[in-house]
Order: structure tokens, then C-alpha cells, then sequence
């Protein structure tokens, strides 16, 4: 979900995840499709990784913009709404649906408890200051992202970049320019990246943007671009102009590999990329190559 997306959620029904597995990565579900799956299973639209749920547990099917049915597909441990079992159901506004160990609650269209809970959601995922998608909710939407393209067969890159001598930077002209500086990074690639791509703030002047559909080739020609747009146009501030660039580092998933914790993985290949690009003489793109590994 990016922030577009977000700020439209509440022209669907969606359910609201009050407690449960999946509850730290989709507090908001919105429902905007015809039919829903809901299961343990790798398949499912809303995946509840847990014992008490079965495979393919529950379906949503829409009936019109607002109305939901909700269909127990006969699953081990039953589906309730408001602590009472059902096999299908229409669902009205405020339902609580017990599945497993999670509570969803069904909220219809125009509830305006959807805009309360889409700002607590928006607070929880952004970076304030620069208004771009936090570290928490990288490491969620990449998790989600590797999840979606294995299943796919998909593209999928990862780039971290982060600004060369920040340090001096600020020590020359200050933070308040500083964060000027960051800003105007945060502006230029927001304006080169697709709606789909996910920008997002790793840690102090250290970004991350997920690329789905996108392959390692791919990714490096976005990151040349905006290295390039970075270092030719130095930002205004207070009648000075301040010259900043950036070094980043590229990479992709490898659909061969099987580790355990192929977020981290992906993490770590694209900062062997990012160091190599410093290491380098900085301001400039660098992709991950395995035999990169050893040189560190
Ligand atoms: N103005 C400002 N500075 C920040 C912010 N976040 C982190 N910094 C500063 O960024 C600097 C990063 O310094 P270093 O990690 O030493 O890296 P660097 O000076 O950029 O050097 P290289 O990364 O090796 O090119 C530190 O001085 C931080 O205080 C921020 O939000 N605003």
C-alpha cells in the first residue's frame, strides 16, 4: 500500500485489525475486490501465519461497493462474528470477526472510524520530517515484497543510498540546512520513481527504495539517474547554494536462493553495495556482485 493508496481507503469497507498475527502488517485491510481469501495457506489475499487457522479458512465475496458476505470454507477451527459461529454471513458495520487468535472489525464505507484509523496508520509507517515511509515499514512492505515476488516469479531490487560527507555538510552550513539538504534529496527522487517503488527513510541520511517488478538492470539506470540529478543541482538555502551528492548501492533478489531471512539478506547485499561505492571515492552507483562479499 503506498501513501496514495492510503489516502483512498476510505472509499472501500475494510477490515481493521484489532489483535492478532498479521496485526503488525496490515493494521488497515482495505476490501476491493470482488473475493477475498483469508487462510494460513501461501496463496491466501490476507495470510494469518498460524497453527489455529486453517489453509483456506474464510472468503470474503462482495456483493455490492458495500456489502460484504462472509463464507466459512469449512475450516478446522470455525470462523465467529460478534462470538457467535457462522458458515456465511452478511457483515454489518462495526462486525468483529474472530478467526483463530485475531479480531478483525468490519467497517462499511463512509465509517468515519476509517479515517481515524488510516491517520494512527499513516503515523505509524511515516517519517515525519520528511514525510516519506519509515525503517519499520520498509522492513514489513520488503518482507511482504521478497513474499510477492517468489510467489509471482517476479523482479524485485533493493536500493540503499545515503549522503556523502553529511557530517561536514552539517558542520559547514549547519543542520537546519542540513535537513534542507535532505529534503531536497527526498523531493528529486520522489519525482523519478514509480508510484508502486517504496521510499522510505532507513535511518538519518540513509534511504532505501523497494523496487517492485524492477530487475537489478533496471534499478541501476533509476539510481544513475538520480545520482546524476542529485549531484548537478545543488540546493538553495538562505541565498547560498549547497552542493550534496549521494553513492548507492543496487541489488535484486536471486529466485535461486533459499535462505531463512532473505530480508536481511537483501539488506546486507545492497550495503556491501553502498560501502563499495564510498570506498570508491563516493557519489556514484555500484552493483552487488556476490564476489563483492569476500573483499568486505
Ligand atoms: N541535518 C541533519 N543531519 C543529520 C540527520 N540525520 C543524520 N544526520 C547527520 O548525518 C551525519 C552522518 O555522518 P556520517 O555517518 O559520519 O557519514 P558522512 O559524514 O555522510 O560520511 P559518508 O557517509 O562516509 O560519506 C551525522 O553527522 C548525523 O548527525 C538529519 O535529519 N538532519
Amino acid at each position: 500500500m503506498n501513501i496514495d493508496e492510503l489516502e483512498n481507503a476510505t472509499q472501500h469497507p475494510c477490515l481493521i485489525v484489532l489483535k492478532g498475527s498479521v496485526a503488525d502488517l496490515r493494521t488497515l485491510i482495505r476490501l476491493d475486490r470482488n473475493l477475498i481469501s483469508i487462510g494460513r495457506g501461501d496463496a491466501m489475499d490476507i495470510q494469518i501465519p498460524e497453527i489455529a487457522v486453517s489453509r483456506n479458512h474464510a472468503l470474503l465475496q462482495r456483493l455490492n461497493a458495500n456489502q460484504f458476505l462472509l463464507i466459512d470454507t469449512n475450516s478446522s477451527n470455525g470462523t465467529l462474528v460478534n462470538n457467535k459461529p457462522v458458515t456465511t454471513v452478511l457483515l454489518e458495520d462495526q462486525d468483529v470477526i474472530a478467526i483463530g487468535n485475531n479480531l478483525f472489525k468490519f467497517l462499511a464505507q463512509n465509517n468515519p472510524e476509517q479515517a481515524h484509523y488510516q491517520a494512527l496508520l499513516e503515523k505509524m509507517h511515516l517519517d515525519h520530517a520528511l514525510q516519506i515511509y519509515n525503517k519499520h515499514y520498509f522492513l514489513t512492505k520488503l518482507d511482504e515484497e521478497i513474499v510477492n515476488a517468489y510467489r509471482y516469479n517476479h523482479f524485485l531490487a533493493l536500493l540503499i543510498f545515503d549522503a556523502d560527507h553529511f557530517k561536514r555538510l552539517n558542520d559547514n552550513y549547519g543542520h537546519l540546512a542540513g535537513d534542507a539538504v535532505l529534503m531536497h534529496i527526498v523531493e528529486t527522487v520522489k519525482k523519478r520513481i514509480r508510484k508502486t517503488d517504496l521510499f522510505c527513510r532507513y535511518g538519518g541520511e540513509e534511504f532505501t527504495i523497494i523496487m517492485p517488478h524492477t530487475s537489478e538492470q533496471q534499478a541501476f539506470v533509476v539510481a544513475e539517474t538520480i545520482r546524476s540529478l542529485i549531484a548537478k543541482n545543488p540546493v538553495e538555502y538562505e541565498n547560498q547554494l549547497i552542493s550534496v551528492t549521494i553513492s548507492i548501492g543496487v541489488t535484486a533478489l536471486n529466485h535461486h536462493y533459499q535462505a531463512n531471512n532473505l530480508r536481511d539478506l537483501l539488506i546486507s547485499q545492497a550495503d556491501s553495495a553502498l560501502y563499495q561505492a564510498k570506498q570508491a571515492g563516493r557519489n556514484q552507483v555500484i552493483m552487488f556482485e556476490p564476489k563483492l562479499e569476500t573483499q568486505l
